[in-house]
């Protein structure tokens, strides 16, 4: 684990007051080892463990993200965990919301921009010699994956091009993570979400845990909320996959278990 300086004072904060505290994480690669079938994701035991420890002292646990918010709640087993009672759950980048009081989903209709995407997509790929890329429909979005493909890195460049102008040509913005290329609605992303979710629970220190370019958003949003007195606490899931978060983290684990070990840490430190 890496640290840097000015991880120490917000600690320090934090423990001060934890019910003024919001700890947030991204799913994939940070709660979630990466594995080659989405489905077959599941969020890390002692991952969620921690967060179970951490939401019986804390104001807020919560976890944003790029999936469906319903498929999230699955593969993450939140749903009637105890300790995640006052759990949120953002999908689809903070369109989607699950709160575990009261097990409500708010969850808008799909809009219908995707259909003729989900129809191009199929042409594209074999024109480009990536038929075999799994397409996963997301209803908003939806993510060609190359990971399963004899060569996922070149495979992701040879359609990178292409998949950005079939989502220009139908007014969509294109999402790059890790070996996946998505294509989802503009105008929401997880620095807006997680704005809205510091103002709406008064939280005055924010913890944010990610691995991916969908995360960096989140990471700027919290370095913007010093300007208004919220302490901030980015934490990156390391890997060798996607380097552009660690530079801006307070804190480099080493991925999902290095962030489950972390989060058990900061539970022991608030006694919970
Ligand atoms: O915001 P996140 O929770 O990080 O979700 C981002 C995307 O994650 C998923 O894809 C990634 O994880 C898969 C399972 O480990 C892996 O196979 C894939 O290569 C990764 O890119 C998910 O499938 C996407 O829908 C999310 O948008």
């Amino acid at each position: 684990m890496q640290q840097g300086p000015g991880a120490d004072e917000v600690l320090a904060a934090i423990t001060a007051e934890p019910a003024t505290t919001l700890v947030a994480a991204d799913f994939d690669g940070t709660l979630s080892p990466i594995v080659d079938d989405p489905e077959r994701a599941f969020a890390d035991p002692a991952a969620v463990d921690a967060l179970a420890r951490l939401g019986r002292v804390v104001g807020t646990v919560a976890v944003i993200t790029g999936r469906p918010v319903r498929t999230a709640v699955r593969l993450g087993g939140f749903a009637g965990r105890d300790g995640l009672g006052s759990m949120v759950v953002l999908g689809q980048y903070g369109v989607e919301r699950w709160d575990a009081d009261g097990d409500r989903y708010d969850v808008p209709p799909d809009p219908p921009e995707l259909a003729a995407v989900a129809e191009a997509v199929p042409a594209l790929l074999a024109a480009h010699d990536a038929e075999g890329a799994r397409v996963e429909d997301k209803g908003r979005a939806i993510g060609i994956h190359t990971r399963e493909l004899p060569d996922a890195a070149a495979a992701f460049e040879r359609l990178r091009g292409p998949v950005t102008a079939l989502a220009e040509q139908h007014g969509l913005h294109l999402e790059p993570g890790k070996q996946v290329l998505e294509i989802r609605l503009p105008g929401m992303d997880k620095g807006h979400a997680i704005e809205a979710l510091v103002a709406e629970r008064g939280a005055r220190q924010v913890v944010f845990a990610g691995d991916d370019l969908g995360d960096l958003p989140a990471f700027a949003a919290v370095r913007g909320l010093a300007a208004r007195g919220v302490r901030g606490l980015l934490v990156c899931s390391g890997s060798t996959e996607e380097r552009a978060l660690s530079d801006q983290a307070d804190v480099v684990v080493d991925g999902p278990a290095g962030v489950a070990d972390w989060l058990a840490a900061l539970a022991d430190r608030l006694g919970a």
